[in-house]
């Protein structure tokens, strides 16, 4: 059975500090969101990619997408990347996939070796989710700025995107989240709390977010 993907574009960018969707800036020849979506631009692999957009800027989106060998759907997008992801995953009920890769538009190092990874992983055992190890010493703060605990380097992670998992998992997750109004940082998080343990697979230290200004 062939897979969707996700692609979260509807973001504000404000950490950014500029008026256009960063995703919507140019990159390699490009925009930075093409390159995101590029990868999973095969239709031996992937039967749909849903864009979720905010309406400011659907229509570039649209233009700029245009030419996807894989059937791209826009949906609009909710006011947290939650929300979005879960819009995306309702528009996908009737195709039905057995597994959904999500990824950020702001992403756009990502590789055609890194999808296929996360895929693999994701058909084997439910989730997927690329981790590089930290490279600085993660401390927890709390709300005065002073450190509450210093976290083991060898057991932290950052995690990227692509995430990967079951289609019917994890619509699943993102409904019980919505009847409790819990909010996750990503769809790790809600696949934990409501399915069980994540599985990592080696992420791809050049796969950055694009998210302050000195990112690009
Ligand atoms: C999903 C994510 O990329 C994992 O590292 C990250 O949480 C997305 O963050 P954003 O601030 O919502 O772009």
């Amino acid at each position: 059975m062939r897979a969707a993907a996700i692609i979260t574009a509807a973001g504000s960018g404000s950490r950014m500090e500029i008026s256009t969707n960063k995703v919507l800036l140019p990159f390699g020849g490009g925009t930075v969101v093409e390159a995101a979506v590029l990868p999973f631009a095969n239709p031996d692999k992937f039967q749909k990619i849903i864009i979720t957009y905010s309406p400011a800027d659907k229509a570039r989106l649209q233009e700029v997408l245009k030419d996807i060998a894989v059937p791209v759907q826009f949906v609009e997008g909710g006011s947290t990347r939650q929300e979005s992801v879960y819009k995306g995953l309702e528009a996908l009920a009737t195709d039905n996939p057995g597994v959904v890769l999500i990824h950020d538009a702001a992403r756009p190092w990502l590789t055609e070796e890194l999808v296929a990874a996360v895929l693999e992983q994701a058909e084997k055992t439910g989730s997927s989710v690329p981790v590089v190890p930290s490279i600085n010493a993660m401390k927890v703060v709390d709300e005065k700025g002073l450190i509450l605990h210093h976290l083991k380097r060898e057991q932290t992670f950052s995690a990227q995107t692509p995430q990967g998992f079951s289609y019917t998992g994890i619509l699943e997750a993102h409904i019980k989240a919505g009847k409790e109004n819990f909010s996750a940082i990503d769809d790790t998080e809600l696949w934990d709390r409501y399915k069980g343990p994540v599985s990592t697979i080696p992420g791809d230290t050049a796969n950055k977010k694009i998210t302050y200004k000195g990112d690009l």
